[in-house]
């Protein structure tokens, strides 16, 4: 059994680590050295799970970390890769690798419970049930960030959004006041952030500013939340494509608000620590 497992999705990767099978203790020193692209194996964050024997029709835990080593509610592009990590380790258990088509699996997380159904397994395509937005107000409110008064739309899917619609938006747009915006003193917790431009009713462009984690190529929960906020305004139909810079999403919304997201991911690499990069982690070399 490997130390970890490599997953990305449109470019967002994740290192999934399984307390059941390897002794690793996630604090914010080790996911932060973890993650470092320098001096670990990198990535945008960590998933920790699963935290219990998974059983047959009972949600599988995990903890979900960012690259800065904060813990985060929940990442839309780590359900997807958790869920392939369950079917290809547990086979039988939870999922059942062996009928794509009806593969699912209930994740829990401190956000609470997502249903991931793997919808294509060769393809790596999941869909995650997402749930309802909690929009902080009706209307966008007004926000300064450096020189720029914005009007942003702020909301929770489990975790913090606040949506920046823009004309047109740019990765160097996103890098100048992604940070300014996500740890702005209105949100005290921090937020992520998604600049975005409608294309159309059913195309939405965004770049994405994440909280703990910097500019990524993609995140599942902003596209929900993008959408989300977009939906809200009127400004695109229940079905719409994603588009950001390592990729596209599906992201729907339903009857009452509940959103389904449904993309790719797959697994990259596994591999072991070496002795001298285990005990700089401070895990100790296995004997
Ligand atoms: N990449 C994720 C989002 C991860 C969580 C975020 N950085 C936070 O702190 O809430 C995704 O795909 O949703």
């Amino acid at each position: 059994m490997s130390d970890f497992t490599k997953y990305q999705a449109l470019g967002n990767d994740y290192l999934v680590i399984d307390p059941l099978r390897v002794d690793f203790t996630a604090t914010a020193q080790t996911v932060r050295l973890l993650c470092d692209r320098h001096l670990g194996v990198g990535a945008d964050g960590v998933l920790i799970g699963p935290t219990a024997e998974p059983r047959p029709g009972e949600p599988v835990g995990l903890r979900i970390f960012n690259s800065d080593g904060s813990p985060c509610e929940k990442s839309g592009n780590g359900l997807r890769m958790f869920a392939l990590y369950l079917a290809e380790h547990y086979g039988a258990g939870p999922v059942r690798p062996e009928e794509p088509a009806e593969t699912s699996v209930v994740l829990r997380t401190v956000a609470g419970d997502s249903r991931a159904d793997i919808l294509d397994f060769a393809e790596g395509r999941v869909r995650v049930e997402m749930g309802v937005p909690a929009f902080a107000t009706d209307a966008p409110v007004g926000l300064t960030a450096g020189a720029r008064h914005l009007d942003v739309i702020g909301l929770h899917l489990g975790n913090p959004h606040t949506v920046v619609p823009l004309d047109e938006v740019s990765a160097d747009l996103a890098r100048e006041l992604g940070p300014l915006i996500a740890w702005h003193p209105a949100y005290p917790e921090g937020t992520n952030v998604q600049f975005l431009s409608v294309l159309d009713r059913g195309t939405i462009r965004i770049e994405v500013w994440e909280r703990g984690a910097g500019y990524t190529l993609a995140s599942g929960s902003s596209a929900c939340a993008a959408t989300a906020a977009a939906h809200r305004l009127g400004l695109v139909g229940e079905h719409v494509v994603v588009e950001m810079a390592g990729g596209t999403m599906e992201v729907s919304v339903g009857e009452q608000g509940e959103i389904t997201m449904t993309g790719t991911a797959e697994q990259v690499a596994t591999g072991d620590f070496s002795p001298a990069f285990r005990a700089r982690l401070g895990q100790g070399v296995p004997a």
